[in-house]
């Protein structure tokens, strides 16, 4: 029988059987970050355990550091510091490649991975972080872990792993103008559930995923995670092999027949498949604080359970377009790469967002992001429309004190979670595409793109 492109990632990787059905996988790259990562390196340093081969591991500072223009080494987290030197120590003890605040490639693990093309086709590559999902994007077996698997895999170079379920997810037909990877993800998410990936990698086929240029994908990929399932992956295809050729850590060339074998077998079975219609798919928002509690910009709020009602201070029938709302963001590792700033720049250029907006920021998620953007005058868009103009990094994707929205604040996020108090205590978080950002902070209310690319 044929076999998946994710069966053959776990075979090519199958070191030894295990008991019950799992198995030890070689992990070929891990990605650590100051918020987990320094945890599991000091542990390693106490225990007298060297890093098995430093060539593969990689850290970054991104989670906590100062996003502001012109930061330093300083942290607005309260007490926060210490993850970032102790990770610069022990990642430099530890002789592993580091991205450090002030390094011109330094942003987000997920943004920079592929940037740099640590991500390949057809490896494992293991962060603790969930959203590592994003890196399935490549035709990776990519997945978040804790930190002492981190540890684990650092000292030993394998990782014991239950075998997963396999699901595919089609998105068939094309996606409608206005239409973006981040609302397949939350049209695939609302329809089946947070829950409905859970114990599955997830690969994402169909025409309108094939026609998602690589940034797009991640986002697809990004969001496999708040579907619970272990994470998304995507068949590499030319566009795959054209992002990363020339990248500092990808081969010279993907000819060798390794790279053309990573693909699902026509007759290859699946535990689950799903299939949705991209041709019917809208400009989605969330309406409450689980991904799953997202509609079409233009429909109405359901009946959702009273506590959601309440913190989120919206009504079932109330329809989610013309919801005030109070602060914007665009940024974090879901929709902050250049075709993301780019989409929400032209709705943004020679407009200005609405008085009643008291924050706006956009996030680069990576330096490099950040200078590409500059290149094309994208931050004078920004900043002209009103928009704070940042350095990279996760930001207020997540808060982690110090730095936030004011108290009861309603944000438009292009981020990934609305989970209660995500962006902090008591904000009232609505995630949406970038497009849906921008032109939310134009209206002061939650609005739909389509109307403003059509005026
Ligand atoms: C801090 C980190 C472990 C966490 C994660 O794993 O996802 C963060 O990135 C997030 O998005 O909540
Ligand atoms: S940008 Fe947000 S979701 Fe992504 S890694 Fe950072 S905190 Fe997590």
């Amino acid at each position: 029988m044929g076999r998946t492109l994710f069966d053959k990632i776990w075979d090519a990787h199958r070191v030894a059987e295990t008991t019950g059905g799992a198995a030890l996988i070689a992990i070929d790259r891990i990605f650590l970050h100051e918020r987990t990562g320094a945890a599991a390196l000091k542990s390693m340093a106490a225990a007298g355990r060297p890093v098995q081969d430093p060539a593969r591991v990689f850290a970054v500072m991104d989670h906590i550091v100062d996003t502001r223009l012109g930061r330093g080494d300083q942290t607005l987290m309260p007490g926060g510091q210490a993850f970032i030197t102790e990770t610069r120590e022990a990642a430099l003890a530890a002789g592993i490649t580091l991205f450090d605040v002030t390094d011109r490639d330094q942003g987000i693990v997920h943004v920079i991975s592929p940037e740099q093309g640590i991500v390949l086709p057809g490896v494992t590559l293991v962060a603790p972080d969930s959203h590592t999902c994003t890196q399935g994007a490549f035709g990776a077996l990519a997945w978040g872990i804790g930190s002492s698997e981190a540890e684990h895999a650092m000292a030993t170079g394998v990782l014991r792993l239950a075998r997963p379920g396999t699901m595919r997810v089609t998105f068939t037909g094309a996606l409608p103008s206005g239409v973006t990877a981040k609302d397949m993800a939350l049209a695939l998410i609302a329809r089946h559930g947070a829950g409905g990936g859970a114990g599955h990698v997830v690969e994402f086929a169909g025409e309108a995923v094939r026609c998602l240029d690589m940034e797009g994908r991640m986002t697809l990929c990004n969001m496999a995670t708040e579907f619970a399932a272990m994470t998304g992956i995507i068949v590499p295809d030319a566009a795959t092999f054209a992002y990363l050729a020339g990248r500092p850590y990808a081969p010279a060339s993907f000819d060798a027949p390794y790279w053309s074998s990573l693909v699902s077998d026509p007759d290859a079975r699946f535990d689950r498949e799903i299939e949705i219609d991209a041709s019917g798919l809208a400009p989605m928002v969330s309406w409450g604080t689980s991904p799953e509690q997202a509609i079409a910009i233009d429909a109405r709020i359901p009946q959702g359970p009273p506590r959601v009602h309440e913190y989120i201070g919206l009504n079932a029938g109330q329809p989610i377009a013309g919801t005030p709302i109070d602060a914007a963001f665009i940024g974090s590792c879901t929709n902050s790469r250049l075709s993301d700033l780019r989409r929400a720049a032209a709705l943004l250029k020679g407009k200005h967002i609405a008085p009643s907006i008291k924050k706006a920021l956009v996030v680069p998620g990576s330096m490099a992001v950040k200078r590409a953007a500059e290149a094309e005058g994208l931050d004078q868009v920004f900043t002209a429309a009103g928009f704070e103009w940042r350095n990279s990094g996760c930001s207020l994707c997540f808060y982690a004190g110090g730095e936030g929205f004011e108290p009861g604040s309603r944000t438009i996020s292009s981020t990934n979670r609305n989970f209660e108090g995500r962006q902090g205590p008591g904000i009232r978080t609505h995630i949406a595409s970038p497009e849906v950002v921008a032109a939310s902070a134009l209206a002061g209310v939650i609005a739909d793109p389509r109307k403003v690319l059509a005026s």
